[in-house]
Order: structure tokens, then C-alpha cells, then sequence
């Protein structure tokens, strides 16, 4: 449908003034880099078609929105046993806050947050002798590349500024709730976070989240029915950090956001959208990437209610 084409298109146009308004992060070293000026956009359909428009070609790391995988590949090892680890409910607060993991025992609120995202690295590092190179794998598989890579600049720079992540790490294992050493699955953490795409590869690697479980590249099913309800039930909640709320009131998808300016977002049977510009709002989600969700929202009667 040529349809889909033209608004992405216009999205592009859309969100060209919103641009120069955000902020790219600056607390990892490697991604203050980034220029501002830059967009795009792409929309894979549970038929296997996919749009894009913008600067398609550009590649970005993907951050948060790797948690959605981690989570995943988590739920496909452990099932409900995963949240005695990590709970499901938005936390309100920054996504690298301290304070509420130490009001709560160290479990942390929930999986999309860095401790809850840390916790379930720690939870598959203890079922994958190779935990990055399976990642990297299911990515490749899903996304129809075979060829992605992580970004390692990217990745020893986050490494290199750990701090806060390492300090809710050890405190979930002064809790009791981290089984295996900080520091190593800290580094698969990173380099998660690392993996490098761009729109049309990210969109694509999450399309089982609008197909009922299964992925319309490979083919291969990555989720129950019942488990992919779930999981966009959970991203809806808390997907966008302290600003699930704002971004659900806005685009009403469940969605997924990182620090790099990619959001992914899902319309349950019909298609899964990824957006991308680096600057961010002062939640650290990109600015002009809901402002474009918003606008597609409307234009394509994409919102769930
Ligand atoms: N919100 C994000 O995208 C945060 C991810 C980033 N790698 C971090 O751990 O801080």
C-alpha cells in the first residue's frame, strides 16, 4: 500500500523543525557525537512488507530497546519463573535511578529500566555459554541481516562510565538478587545495548511483537501468543521509562525506547514501526521520534483503544 509510504514521508517533513530541539546523551562519551539533524523512519507489516523514509540508511545503536530481546530470549528459558527476579510494574522514575531498587529488596520494578534490564542479562548469562553471540545471532536471524554488528566503541565507552549501572548491580547482589560476576554480565549488557541497525533492520528484528509471536523474516516462533500479550501489555505500561504515561496518553502503542533515539513501536496484527533521530527530551527519549509516532499515530488510526 503506496499509502504508507506517503505518510512516512510526511512524517519525515513533520518532524524536520523538532530536530535541533533535543539533546543528545552525553553521559556515555561515545554517542554525544552524534549530529542532531537526522531522522528516520520505517514500518515492517505482519505480510513481510516494510516502508521507510528519512535517512534510511543511517545506523544507530540501538540502546534500551535492546531489552525487549533480552527480556525475550529471558521469558523463552525461564517463563513466569523470571518474575520472582523482576517485577511488572512501571516504576516512575528514571531509567538508571538507584533509590527505589534499594526501598524494594533489589528487584527491580520492572525489565525495561537498566536494573530490571541488568537483572535479566544476569538470569540469561546464567543459561548461554556465549550470551553476546547469541544476541547478536537472534538479531541477525530476525532482523534478515546477517552481517549486523556491535558497535565496540560504543559499547567500551558505556563500559568505560559503568558507574550507576554497576552500582545497581552490586546492590541487587547485596540483596541476594544477582548470580553471576557484575562485571561480565555488565560487558553483555553493553554490548546488547551496542548492537547496531538501522530503522528498517530494527523494525524488522521486532516484528513477532505484532505477528502473535512469530517472526515474518524467518519465520521462526519467538513467543507464545499469550507471552507476546504480555510483553506488549508491559511495554504500553512501561516501555518509555517515567514517561510511559505522556508517550501512551500521546501515541497509544505499546512501545520501547533507548538512549541512542530509537523507539520501536507495535500495532498488534497489522505492523510493527521504528523510529530514529538522536536528540532527546529531558526523559532521555527521542524528541522528534514520539513526535513522528504521534503524527503516524493519528494519520494511520494506529492506536490500540
Ligand atoms: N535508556 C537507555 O537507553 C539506557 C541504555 C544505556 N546503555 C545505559 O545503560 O545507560
Amino acid at each position: 500500500m503506496s499509502n504508507y509510504q506517503d505518510i512516512l514521508e510526511q512524517a519525515v517533513q513533520r518532524v524536520k523543525p523538532l530536530l535541533r530541539q533535543g539533546k543528545v546523551a552525553n553521559y556515555i562519551p561515545a554517542l554525544a557525537q552524534q549530529p542532531l539533524e537526522q531522522f528516520s523512519v520505517a514500518l515492517h507489516t505482519i505480510d513481510g512488507e516494510t516502508y521507510s523514509a528519512g535517512d534510511v540508511t543511517a545506523r544507530f545503536t540501538i540502546q534500551s530497546v535492546s531489552k525487549v530481546m533480552t527480556l525475550t530470549l529471558a521469558l523463552q528459558r525461564y517463563g513466569d519463573e523470571l518474575w520472582q527476579r523482576v517485577g511488572k510494574e512501571p516504576s516512575g522514575t528514571a531509567f538508571n535511578s538507584l533509590t527505589q531498587l534499594e526501598f524494594e529488596n533489589g528487584i527491580p520494578r520492572n525489565p525495561f529500566i537498566n536494573a530490571g534490564a541488568i537483572v535479566t542479562c544476569d538470569a540469561l548469562y546464567s543459561r548461554l555459554s556465549a550470551p553476546i553471540h547469541t544476541m547478536l545471532e537472534s538479531y541477525r536471524a530476525m532482523s534478515g541481516n546477517n552481517k549486523l554488528c556491535i558497535n565496540k566503541i560504543v559499547a567500551q565507552s558505556e563500559y568505560d562510565h559503568r558507574y550507576r549501572n554497576a552500582a545497581m548491580a552490586y546492590l541487587m547482589k547485596s540483596f541476594g538478587n544477582f548470580n553471576n560476576e557484575v562485571e561480565d554480565v555488565l560487558w553483555s549488557y553493553f554490548n546488547f545495548c551496542a548492537i547496531e541497525m538501522n530503522t528498517t533492520e530494527l523494525a524488522r528484528s521486532f516484528s513477532y511483537l505484532s505477528n502473535q509471536g512469530e517472526c515474518s523474516i524467518s519465520g521462526q516462533h519467538i513467543l507464545s501468543k499469550k507471552q507476546t500479550k504480555q510483553m506488549n501489555s508491559l511495554l504500553f505500561t512501561s516501555g518509555l521509562y517515567d514517561a510511559a504515561g505522556d508517550f501512551g496518553y500521546r501515541v497509544g502503542m505499546p512501545g520501547k525506547s533507548g538512549v541512542g533515539g530509537a523507539i520501536i513501536a507495535i500495532v498488534p496484527n497489522r505492523f510493527t514501526i521504528s523510529v530514529w533521530s538522536p536528540g532527546l527530551d529531558k526523559v532521555g527519549n527521542s524528541l522528534a521520534g514520539i513526535a513522528a509516532l504521534e503524527y503516524l499515530s493519528n494519520e494511520l488510526g494506529t492506536a490500540i483503544f
